[in-house]
């Protein structure tokens, strides 16, 4: 389904974006501009009103006033801010979001995640699912993510045809796995889960051939959850197709790590050692396409792997704290040359908020510091470049979504915080979690909604121009 023909688009008011992974960058009385294509082609500070920027902008770009649609803000309390990008999530498992009680991942699995993934072969249920997810995710500022799907293919297949209408950006991933999971949930051999991707990959490459909105991604579950002679079907169609991502899980929890141990020793591998990472190297499915979803109890010799390799990062601190797995030590994995973005991982993770991963990043970064290493902890702008440009990296789009530049695609949210009035009570923006007094910084604003925001802040959302959440 095409996207529907849009306006040229200027954009007035406060940017905020991040420069480094340090540094945020506050653009004020700014104007930028989006072209039909959903193109940012100019960037103009310094104006003193919406008109002002217009009347020098319009011009310049061969503009007609009435060619244009403007969004303007002025208030203190508002700013723009770059989509979210959310490098792991399982669409499949939206319906069990908070639903995990003490199980850990194995059994976690088992219990809770089989049965619903394969109950969503139902095309009615899966259209219900997946409509909802994108619409939770895209209202929460999610603009990109990397979904998993099921096994089932025409649900697969679905999920793409839905990200694709709600114009939200997305890898969607058929998963591949052949063992180890019930009979009711597999693939019946290597053979049938090779021909079934490669069945999703042809109908995703068919609604949307340029990959502009919607591309599809390998899709090995976990290595425990795959056949050798699979992982080795997959590494070959990752050598034929360079242009597709992979994404897996890698590291989450020490029986997974055992398991990996036990089912693919260096004999049956042709590996070296016996490390988690060597599995998918020895398979290659380690490369600079591949999104590894958690990495908490990597080894140093692993990740200089995954560094050489240029394999990327998910961390997904809100479910490695909900379903304990442990906790990921970002600053060393970056240190170690690692490119790290953020991901829920619902149902793992317990929330659809990359703003709520971004916090329990800072948060799990403090565990990690209270566990001997101050320097673990990782600042509000660390959090919110992971969010954005690190998530731009980890799904291969750096230098097009993940921030504000000439030449990048207008992939952006407009968030309002609450403002306190005279009395104390609601001031002359509408209610949410965040209170500004009017006092603040705009270093304190952005780490009060950090802290304390919610979806309630998330006004409008945009992807590659096209406006796809309102908040009334
Ligand atoms: O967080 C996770 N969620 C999953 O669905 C999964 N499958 C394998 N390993 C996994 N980890
Ligand atoms: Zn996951």
């Amino acid at each position: 389904m095409a996207t529907p023909p849009q306006r040229n688009k200027v954009f007035f008011g406060t940017f905020v974006h991040s420069k480094t992974l340090a540094e945020l960058e506050y653009l004020h009385n700014t104007a930028i501009a989006v072209n039909a294509t959903g193109k940012i082609v100019a960037i103009e500070p310094d104006h003193t009103s919406l008109d002002s920027a217009l009347f020098s902008l319009l011009p310049k770009l061969n503009w007609t006033a009435d060619s244009v649609s403007a969004t303007s803000t002025a208030s203190p309390s508002h700013f723009f801010f770059p989509g979210f990008i959310d490098t792991h999530l399982h669409a499949s498992q939206y319906p069990n979001v908070g639903i995990f009680g003490n199980s850990t991942l194995l059994d976690w699995l088992n219990t809770y995640t089989f049965p619903l993934e394969a109950s969503l072969s139902d095309p009615a249920k899966a259209r219900k699912v997946y409509t909802r997810v994108i619409r939770k995710t895209l209202a929460h500022g999610t603009t990109c993510a990397a979904y998993y799907a099921t096994v089932d293919v025409p649900s697969t297949n679905l999920l793409a045809d839905l990200c694709l209408s709600a114009g939200q950006r997305a890898l969607v991933g058929r998963v591949c796995m052949d063992q180890l999971s019930p009979s009711y949930y597999r693939d019946e051999s290597p053979e049938a889960a090779l021909s079934a991707t490669m069945e999703s990959i042809k109908y995703i490459e068919g609604i949307d051939p340029a990959f502009d909105i919607v591309r599809p991604v390998l899709t090995p579950r976990f290595a425990p959850s795959c056949s050798a002679p699979l992982l080795q079907g997959l590494g070959k169609l990752a050598a034929e197709r360079p242009d597709l991502p992979i994404q897996t899980h890698i590291s989450e929890n020490k029986n997974e790590i055992a398991l990996v141990k036990e089912l693919f020793p260096p004999s049956a591998t042709g590996a070296g050692d016996d490390s988690y990472s060597s599995v998918y190297d020895a398979f290659g499915l380690l490369t600079d396409r591949t999104i590894l979803a958690h990495g908490v109890h990597l080894s140093e010799f692993e990740a200089e792997l995954i560094a050489k390799r240029g394999a990327k990062v998910s961390h997904c601190p809100c479910s490695n704290s909900a379903i304990t797995s442990g906790a990921a030590r970002v600053r060393w994995l970056m240190e170690k040359g690692v490119t790290c973005g953020l991901g829920t991982d619902m149902s793992g993770g317990y929330s659809p908020s990359v703003l709520e991963a971004a916090r329990h990043a800072a948060l799990v970064s403090r565990h990690v510091a209270m566990g001997g290493d101050d320097a673990a902890k990782l600042t509000v702008e660390e959090v919110l470049y992971l969010a954005t440009k690190g998530g731009a990296e980890v799904v291969g789009m750096e230098g097009k979504v993940g921030g504000f530049e000439v030449g990048m695609e207008w992939d952006a949210q407009l968030v309002t915080l609450g403002t306190v009035g005279e009395d104390g009570g609601v001031g002359d923006e509408e209610d949410g979690n965040v209170d500004v007094f009017g006092w603040e910084s705009w270093e304190d604003r952005i780490a009060k909604w950090v802290y304390n925001g919610d979806d309630r802040n998330t006004r409008m959302v945009w992807v590659k121009g096209r406006l796809v959440h309102e908040r009334k």
